[in-house]
């Protein structure tokens, strides 16, 4: 894809190209054989290059479109600067509960919305570029890659010979098999930063991290949205409670939700473009004037040329990877959304953290001994580590679940932020932390306190004893230490204690 694409080509977005597809970019000439060579320049790919360069590696970096990939450009990034704008909205929206009267009047700039979001991309670009990879001596080449021979990899007309060779190059939107819906037109998140006219009347259709979150940014940010979504909640493969609390807020802030959703067919008329769906067995139909697709991701395998060198993919899961995230060819590795069931940028991470071990240092590391925290963006914002409790059924664990609701937190109320709640799971009869919920406004930020428990194997027991200010949030994860540890005072325990303070009175 051409630069120029990057809509609009206003200053920001030729910053942002400046920095990671510079125009005038010459590849450089290799020269001998490379230790790694990484196809893909999103989050994977880039530390990987810039971990194995850091060891002393020679490392060639290939990128066929932006680096920083889906993150900087389309994911992440732009979405989270996007319902920060959401956020001021609704924080004036809702201004009057804390005693503030907002003049009516209140508007939503979409446009100077959405221009923040292509400043705050532009300004966070520099870290992705291909100056800085460069400057760390990692040989960078913009074209897209394919494996030419056994150990070789083509790239713009020039072959690169490697020891071992990662594959990185992510995933895309899947188009949702709907008659008429590309005809119709539609937007997806490589579309949908782009915009710079709010859509007046917007359909969501999928209802997973990235239906949800933009569903509601859209929303607060005043487009009219309906949410079609093939299940009887939102965000089913969360904890339901957890989803609950969102479906409940989405309804209350005006989204329409259509759930058990089987969208069958869309056409344009005019200007317009008519969904016709079936819900519950009734059939009806609406009109909207942009539609996004968040209905999950296919994996960028195609052109690659995997065949020829032996590693094994399907179209559907991507490239078959062991637990040491080796392709079925051994000199060839895989991370990132491309091979992994966690598609979040720090799963991207710290799998381009085991490769550069396994690859170059016959390392035995494995994917499966992370710890992986996760956190749908919407608000409140839903956040998750470990096992859910089903899940811990599954495998044959007695769990016994610790929750405390924000209505009950006193700096949640004091914040007016009383929806939701922290659940926390432990192996029945101890206080080992199988996994955690936590549903708050900043959930994301609170859940790290649970992955560093559960990595160090600190129990829920001890985490009553470490002191959290007060007052926060956070005090809700110490409380269900607190309530973990009132379990133990059995019927015997306060008979004894009853004893020996009469005795000691
Ligand atoms: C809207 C949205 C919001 C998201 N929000 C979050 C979030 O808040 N938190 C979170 O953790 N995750 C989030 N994600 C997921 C996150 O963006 C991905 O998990 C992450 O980007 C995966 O990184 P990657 O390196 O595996 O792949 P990518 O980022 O997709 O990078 C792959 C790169 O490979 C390049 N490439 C492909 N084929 C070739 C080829 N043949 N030759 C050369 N280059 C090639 C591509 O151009 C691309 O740049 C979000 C995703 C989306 C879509
Ligand atoms: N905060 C985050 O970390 C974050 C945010 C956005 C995206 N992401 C990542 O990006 C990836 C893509 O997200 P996603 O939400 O598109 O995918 P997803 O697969 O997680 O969810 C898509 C949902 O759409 C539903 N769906 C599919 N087809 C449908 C149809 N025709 N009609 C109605 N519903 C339909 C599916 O049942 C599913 O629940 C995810 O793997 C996620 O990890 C992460």
């Amino acid at each position: 894809m051409s630069a120029e694409k990057i809509l609009p080509w206003d200053a920001y977005n030729q910053q942002l190209v400046a920095q990671v597809h510079p125009d005038d970019w010459v590849n450089p000439t290799p020269t001998g054989r490379y230790n790694l060579v990484v196809i893909g320049a999103g989050t994977a790919g880039l530390v990987t290059a810039a971990g194995a360069a850091g060891l002393g590696a020679k490392v060639a970096l290939i990128e066929k479109h932006l680096l920083g990939g889906d993150c900087l450009n389309v994911g992440c990034v732009p979405s989270k600067t996007m319902i920060r704008s959401s956020r001021a909205a609704a924080d004036a929206r809702d201004a009057l509960q804390f005693g503030i009267r907002v003049p009516p009047g209140v508007e939503v700039d979409f446009a100077a919305v959405m221009e923040r979001v292509r400043a705050v991309r532009a300004k966070i670009s520099p870290h992705d570029s291909v100056k800085r990879f460069a400057e760390m001596g990692i040989d960078v080449f913009l074209g897209e890659a394919r494996f030419s021979g056994t150990e070789t990899v083509e790239v713009a007309g020039k072959q690169l010979r490697f020891k071992k060779a990662v594959i990185a190059t992510g995933a895309r939107t899947v188009q949702p098999p709907i008659e008429g819906l590309k005809e119709a037109g539609y937007l997806t998140n490589e579309t949908v930063f782009s915009l710079t006219e709010r859509p007046k009347r917007l359909a969501v259709i999928g209802g997973g991290p990235l239906g949800c979150e933009l569903a509601q940014a859209f929303q607060r940010l005043g487009s009219q949205v309906v949410l079609f979504h093939k299940h009887g909640h939102i965000l089913d493969r969360e904890d339901s409670d957890a989803a609950g609390v969102v479906q409940k807020n989405f309804v209350r802030e005006g989204l329409r939700l259509v759930l058990n959703a089987d969208v069958k067919k869309v056409e344009r008329k005019g200007a317009e473009k008519w969904i016709h769906f079936e819900t519950d067995g009734q059939t009806d139909s609406i009109a909207v004037d942009e539609i996004l697709a968040g209905t999950g991701r296919a994996p960028n395998v195609e052109g690659l040329n995997l065949e020829a060198v032996g590693v094994r993919y399907d179209q559907r899961h991507g490239i078959e990877v062991n637990d040491h995230l080796q392709t079925s060819n051994p000199r060839i590795y895989a991370a990132g959304d491309i091979c992994m069931q966690w598609k979040f940028t720090h799963a991207a991470d710290f799998a381009a953290r085991i490769v550069i071990q396994n690859a170059l240092f016959f390392g035995r590391k494995k994917l499966s001994a992370l710890n992986m925290p996760w956190v749908t963006y919407t608000d409140p914002e839903v956040a998750h580590v470990g096992l859910y409790e089903r899940e811990a059924r599954e495998r044959g664990m007695e769990v016994d679940t610790y929750l405390r609701r924000f209505d009950e937190v006193d700096r949640a109320i004091c914040d007016g932020e009383e929806t939701g709640f922290v659940k926390i799971h432990v192996k029945r009869g101890t206080d080992q932390i199988l996994g955690a919920t936590i549903v708050a406004r900043h959930a994301g930020e609170m859940i790290s306190e649970v992955s560093v428990a559960m990595t160090g194997k600190i129990g829920l027991g001890r985490l009553a004893s470490v002191i959290h200010p007060y007052p926060t949030q956070a005090e809700a994860i110490r409380q269900c230490g607190d309530a973990y540890n009132r379990t133990r005072l059995t019927p015997t325990v306060k008979k004894l204690l009853r004893r020996w303070l009469a005795f000691t009175r």
